[in-house]
């Protein structure tokens, strides 16, 4: 656009009324071409540019801490130089003596004779050369003494030095470190803990004693050794086709070749425009990362909170801050007793108790001291694990799917501009006229109304309470996160019967702290997670708060698939003062409701709606159970809902779980007609087995078979015929179904 001309003006509103309206700019359009030369950057910042994408620049001359580590190293390389040298000439003595050995030996003839089978016929070959090399090498020696003898005598000492020095530095370069260098591996190698900082040689053999790089491939070095909080931190590039996902689920052996604790190896694979599948960056820490206190949390710090930021969790064993986003999503901690989940859980409500637009719903099955302090501030509270209070439970869940519903009908009231798509935003959340404030539900011990046998009727059908509990919350965590529900679960039982897989499947951030094994740590974290390197029965009892993280969407540190991570400190003191600032803070902006304001209505609803909504599957697996014979319903009763999300159970695994004889039980199945087959499965190692195991469609057809006929009968009929080899029933133990 070119300017024309300037014209001042002045606009006549009245005959009477002139008013001056500054300058008017007339201007008309031109095609004067792209403005080149115009927009393009100083040639200094070109230049800079230039220099810092350049890969030809080395690092050093890039930033001033990478001119200040190089610094360092070579000031390291300096000081080594003296001992690298003399460890060179040693070597170079040995690769020296091993070839006049060779030589002197006749040793490449002698083979090529015993390989012919002809070493009688030469052997007065091989002795007459072998002589003759020892003179020449007696010579030799003899005329290189009389040489050096009569060098100190014409030039003194300065002679000798000067050959001293030359031999010596032959020799180094002669026993350089390369491949095939003698004396490289020693067999009984010192500990080889830090020397790969300095000598990447040592880490390359490090990757492949670990079996993560072929025997020719090598390691290309992206980032030198640096200094990192505590610890060393490296960025490497693997060899093209190897990935840095199975660098990530071989740490162990890794850390085993650089002889340091698995705990102290972090590896991460480097994300985004810097990075690709092969880059890996690894920190090793001086000495265990976790085995120090945990910080208080930040939380203390502050006055108020927005729910809508992540919520600070914990610190990474670089002692980098984890936050947790928790709207739009929720989250399942599950941990073995006393290994830090309520502690884990009130970090994660401490976020939402300091936010007075939140609105809480806590029920504290455990029935302690350690919720109490929030019952000042929550919307609704409970502390207790009787019958009363799981149905109170059902109460608030039913409450909360008619509330869902009635918020997705008022978010299509609302004008675009508002609520753009169909999920709840901050400023809706915050406005109290449209009642949908971020509501969390944090449930303690989250088992015990899942594992609830008592019968209720829902819809005309009588249920168990667990079921249509389980059934609620799935619905919920399902629908309930973009109308601003957060489902926060801790449970000390995470197998596979308490908490449904349909539920598992929809919750979306999940905390695993230390469990029994790797099953356990599966059914927190996700299938197969073992195998990538994520197993949380790996950590140490010692390791209290230390847990592994597979956010949903993500934190502070990134995209990443899981982190092992310690949560924050958070005392009593502490958590009460969060409490009451969070009272504070409601009482301030007038969002005192519910049980803190001292209103705990009777919750009025419309039953018929909410079994409509979740559309009820409740009962399924207990109207399959019904007459069935042993061993079936052992493993109808074991499998749970995973009877439908898995395809295939080894045999194995249905053994050690229900202490069964192998023979009887694998007879007894097929006489109920469901036999085992052979199916290829991944192994914990990521190879694939071939196992022998029953398909779940089998086991599903066949228990409908035997539910349809009179079980009982036939199990009496089996065991007159053979009472030796009668399977007994599964105890609760086992099948983790608790008696009530
Ligand atoms: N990050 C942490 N740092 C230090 N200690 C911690 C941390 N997290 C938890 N702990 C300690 O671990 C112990 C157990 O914590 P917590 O009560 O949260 O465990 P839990 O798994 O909920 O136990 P329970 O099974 O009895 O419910 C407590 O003594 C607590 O102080």
């Amino acid at each position: 656009m070119t300017l024309d001309h300037e014209s001042r003006d002045l606009v006549h509103t009245d005959v009477h009324d002139v008013v001056h309206v500054g300058p008017v700019y007339d201007a008309e359009l031109v095609d004067g071409g792209a403005p080149t030369g115009v927009l393009r950057p100083p040639l200094r910042h070109r230049l800079a540019s230039w220099w810092q994408r350049s890969p030809r620049v080395p690092r050093a001359f890039k930033s001033r801490a990478q001119a200040v580590q190089a610094l360092k190293h070579a000031v390291v390389a300096v000081l080594r130089s003296p001992f690298r040298f003399l460890s060179a000439v040693a070597r170079g003595v040995v690769v020296v003596v091993r070839a006049w050995r060779r030589w002197v030996t006749v040793r490449d003839y002698r083979t090529a004779a015993e390989e012919a089978a002809k070493l009688a016929d030469k052997f007065t070959d091989i002795r007459a050369l072998t002589l003759f090399r020892w003179k020449v090498t007696t010579a030799v020696t003899v005329a290189a003494v009389v040489v050096m003898l009569v060098a100190d005598v014409l030039y003194g000492a300065r002679a000798l030095w000067i050959t001293g020095l030359a031999g010596a530095v032959t020799l180094a370069i002669a026993g350089r470190r390369k491949d095939g260098s003698p004396g490289r591996k020693a067999a009984l190698a010192g500990p080889r803990t830090l020397t790969w900082t300095m000598d990447p040689q040592v880490l390359v053999d490090a990757f492949r004693d670990a079996k993560l790089i072929g025997k020719d491939e090598t390691l290309r070095l992206v980032e030198r050794a640096t200094r990192s909080g505590d610890g060393w931190a490296m960025t490497v590039d693997l060899p093209a086709t190897r990935k840095a996902a199975d660098v990530i689920k071989h740490r162990e052996a890794l850390a085993s070749a650089l002889a340091v604790d698995e705990v102290q190896l972090i590896v991460e694979r480097v994300r985004g425009a810097g990075g690709h599948a092969g880059r890996v960056a690894m920190w090793v820490a001086d000495s265990d990362p976790y085995a120090k206190d945990s910080p208080p949390t930040p939380l203390l710090r502050v006055e108020s909170w927005d729910a809508w930021r992540p919520v600070p969790f914990g610190l990474d064993p670089r002692d980098r801050r984890i936050d947790l986003p928790l709207v739009w999503t929720s989250l399942l901690i599950g941990a073995l007793p006393r290994h830090g989940k309520t502690m884990a859980e009130r970090l994660a409500a401490a976020g939402l108790i300091l936010d007075p637009h939140a609105r809480l719903y806590v029920a504290d099955f455990k029935g302690g001291k350690d919720w109490k302090a929030c019952e000042q501030c929550a919307h609704r509270f409970f502390s207790g694990d009787d019958t009363d209070h799981v149905l109170m439970f059902k109460a608030w869940l039913e409450s909360l799917v008619v509330d869902v519903q009635g918020r997705y009908a008022r978010m299509q009231q609302l004008d675009d501009q508002i609520c753009p798509e169909s999920k709840i935003t901050p400023a809706i959340s915050r406005d109290s006229s449209v009642d949908m404030p971020v509501t969390a539900v944090i449930i303690d011990e989250a088992h015990i109304p899942l594992e609830d046998t008592t019968t209720v009727e829902v819809d005309g059908k009588k249920v168990k309470l667990g079921d249509y509990i389980g059934d609620l919350l799935t619905w919920l965590v399902r629908k309930g996160p973009a109308a601003g529900i957060v489902v926060i679960a801790a449970t000390q039982r995470p197998d596979s019967n308490t908490i449904p897989s349909r539920l598992r499947a929809v919750l979306g951030s999940r905390f695993a702290l230390r469990v029994m094994d790797w099953r356990d740590s599966n059914i927190i974290l996700g299938e197969q997670m073992n195998t990538r390197g994520y197993d949380a029965s790996t950590l140490l009892a010692s390791h209290k708060g230390v847990g592994i993280l597979r956010p949903d969407g993500e934190t502070s540190q990134g995209d990443v698939l899981a982190m092992t991570l310690r949560t924050y400190y958070m005392s009593n003191h502490d958590w009460q003062t969060i409490c009451q600032r969070g009272r504070a803070l409601r009482e301030a902006a007038g969002t005192l409701t519910g049980h803190a304001a001292g209103h705990d209505t009777a919750l009025e609803l419309d039953h018929a709606a909410v079994v409509k909504a979740i559309g009820s599957s409740t009962g399924d697996e207990a109207d399959m159970m019904v007459g069935l014979a042993e061993p079936l319903a052992s493993v109808v009763a074991y499998l749970g809902d995973d009877i439908d999300s898995r395809a295939f159970v080894p045999t194995a695994e249905l053994i050690d779980a229900l202490g069964v004889e192998p023979t009887a039980f694998g007879r007894q199945m097929a006489e109920l007609g469901c036999g085992s087959r052979r199916e290829r499965i991944p192994a914990d190692d990521g190879t694939v087995r071939q196992v022998r195991g029953y398909f779940t469609a089998d086991i599903r057809a066949a228990a409908r078979n035997d539910g349809a006929t009179d079980g009982a009968e036939r199990t009496r009929h089996r065991a007159r015929d053979n009472p030796s080899q009668r399977t007994e029933p599964v105890p609760s133990a086992v099948t983790g179904r608790k008696p009530r």
